[in-house]
């Protein structure tokens, strides 16, 4: 009998063996006193912690967007005392949450005035920010027992909050829709800078965004190339609002506006350029398949088929995608977060021809970017 044949425990490899050195606590005590050892021992040790406390510092964060201190310390620095008369919050308590939040890097004090740090700064200016803050309680609601979320016996909010995914025709609730496509044109504006800046678009002449919103990435895309005609594609309880957003921006006449669902409708044809921005990961793989091949169909040979959205990092996991969006598709239940390898595949199978990753944007924790073309 053999180890490989699965009756006895294969023997720890050199890395595994280094690995239970490590984890031995006699170990970790010698190395404390070898200083090069030391550091590395602290560092790691202060990651892990980072880890401990993580949800801690979500919710300093939560509580300082639901008191709107980054707005007010945004119009003037204010001490505690103002803080904790506006957030109807005894001066002890607020002191805390405020040390708390100037150890995470978003608030400094200076004599007795707070006022905000850059960091603090991108949490009062970052577009959707705040609105991606707030309504994290939903996730983590969903979160609190981890074992069953990751085993799959969670009801989850999170796919409640998400309604439009569900069910062939997609939403039909304009309340609803307007809650949802608010927080996503907000946190859309630096989607869209990354997107329109990872690709050259003079090549193009006529785009279409699929699964477009309200418009924010066509209109941003229509500022920046004033040449461009734009088509918006979105199921009918969605597409209608983006009139106004075009209309607005001047772009009204540049504009086309189509209703419809992708998973039933064949999409418009007469674009050289199809966008796919923050779509495909809220879909399972043959929904995905389907607008894939649709997009593949509707776009003529040499057309473009462009797709932005948050991706794991595949063989390289990465916090942003693995240890975030990864979970929060779990949660909506309806798609899930793709490598860009995992995408590259199902371009391939819908009948494009050698995707390429565009170069890495500046915010990849939060897009990253794919091209490829119809060759025939
Ligand atoms: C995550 S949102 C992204 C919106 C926008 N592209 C953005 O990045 O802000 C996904 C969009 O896909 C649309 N969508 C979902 N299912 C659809 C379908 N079957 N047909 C057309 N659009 C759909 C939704 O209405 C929504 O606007």
């Amino acid at each position: 009998m053999t180890a490989r044949a699965g009756l006895l425990p294969p023997r720890p490899g050199l890395r595994q063996r280094l690995i239970r050195l490590i984890a031995d606590p006699a170990f970790q005590a010698r190395a404390a006193r070898i200083p090069l050892l030391r550091r590395i021992v602290r560092s790691e040790g202060e990651a892990m912690f980072d880890l401990v406390a993580g949800f801690c510092h979500s919710q300093v964060l939560l509580a300082l967007v639901r008191l709107d201190i980054p707005a007010q310390l945004l119009d003037a620095p204010a001490d505690t005392a103002t803080l904790a008369t506006r957030s109807h919050i005894h001066p002890d308590r607020m002191t805390v949450l405020l040390n708390a939040a100037a150890s995470l890097g978003l608030l400094r004090r200076s004599r007795d005035l707070w006022s905000l740090t850059a960091r603090g700064a991108a949490l009062a200016g970052v577009p959707g920010l705040q609105g991606m803050i707030a309504h994290h309680d939903v996730l983590y609601r969903d979160l609190t027992d981890p074992v069953a979320f990751f085993r799959g016996e969670v009801e989850t909010e999170l796919a409640a909050f998400w309604p439009y995914v569900f069910g062939a025709g997609g939403a039909t609730d304009r309340a609803v829709t307007a809650t949802y496509s608010a927080l996503m044109a907000d946190s859309q504006r630096l989607v869209a800078a990354d997107t329109i800046a990872a690709l050259d678009w003079r090549q193009s002449q006529h785009v279409m965004d699929v699964g477009g919103g309200t418009g924010a990435f066509l209109t941003a895309l229509g500022a920046a190339h004033p040449h461009l005609r734009l088509t918006l594609f979105d199921l009918p309880a969605v597409a209608p609002a983006a009139a106004h957003r075009f209309a607005q921006s001047g772009l009204a006449d540049r504009t086309t506006i189509r209703a419809g669902s992708f998973r039933d409708d064949p999409l418009p044809t007469g674009a050289d350029t199809i966008a796919l921005v923050r779509v495909l990961y809220d879909h399972a793989d043959d929904t995905v398949l389907i607008l894939l091949r649709a997009a593949h169909a509707a776009l003529p040979p040499g057309g473009r088929l462009v797709i932005s959205e948050p991706m794991t990092g595949g063989a390289s996991p990465t916090r942003a995608g693995d240890a975030y969006f990864a979970l929060y598709c779990m949660a909506m239940r309806t798609g899930h977060a793709r490598s860009a390898a995992q995408i590259k595949a199902l371009l391939t199978a819908a009948g494009f021809t050698d995707p390429v990753t565009a170069p890495t944007p500046a915010r990849a924790y939060v897009t990253s970017v794919l091209w490829t073309v119809r060759s025939s």
